[in-house]
């Protein structure tokens, strides 16, 4: 089922802190911060030969990242992206095993326009996992 790592995100308090820290500490190359309001977040990737570190600040009153955050004010790891070749074979697979597919269980366009969805992390080793359609 699972193909690339797509990206390791990180939820930080101040994006733009955090991107200067990638750009210029550590020399990485950085996109433009994009809204994603319909995520409730906004994003830059930090590109890397093999794959991808992405941003994720707040973006409106009900961002889903808002309680982690409470918890970490520091920020930390928020979630791992895999890619898959058929999301809806992936997703239908997983309930099958009895895997939590968050929201209503349908794909949404995520920050790279694929459909995207998420796995709840109590099922998954206490890690919130996203699956792209590669
Ligand atoms: C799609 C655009 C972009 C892209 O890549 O293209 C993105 O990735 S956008 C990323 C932001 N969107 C999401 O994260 C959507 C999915 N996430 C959620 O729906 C929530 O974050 C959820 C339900 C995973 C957690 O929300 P919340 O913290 O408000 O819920 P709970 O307090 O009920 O948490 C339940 C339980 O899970 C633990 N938890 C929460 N978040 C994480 C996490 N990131 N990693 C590991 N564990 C997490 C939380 O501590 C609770 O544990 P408990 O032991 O019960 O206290
Ligand atoms: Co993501």
């Amino acid at each position: 089922m699972l193909g690339r790592l797509n990206h390791i995100a990180i939820a930080v308090s101040d994006l733009g802190a955090a991107t200067a820290l990638y750009r210029d500490t550590l020399g990485a190359e950085v996109s433009e911060p994009q809204p994603l309001p319909e995520h409730g977040v906004t994003v830059v990737f930090v590109v890397l030969p093999n794959t991808k570190v992405e941003l994720l600040e707040p973006l409106g009153e009900k961002s889903p990242i808002a309680a982690f955050l409470e918890r970490s004010p520091a920020g930390g790891i928020h979630h791992i992206c895999y890619e898959v070749s058929d999301i809806l074979a992936a997703r239908d697979r997983l309930k099958a095993e009895g895997k939590r597919v968050l929201g209503d269980g349908e794909p949404k366009i995520g920050a790279h326009g694929k459909p995207v969805l998420f796995l709840h992390p109590k099922d998954f080793n206490g890690t919130l996992v996203e699956i792209e359609e590669a």
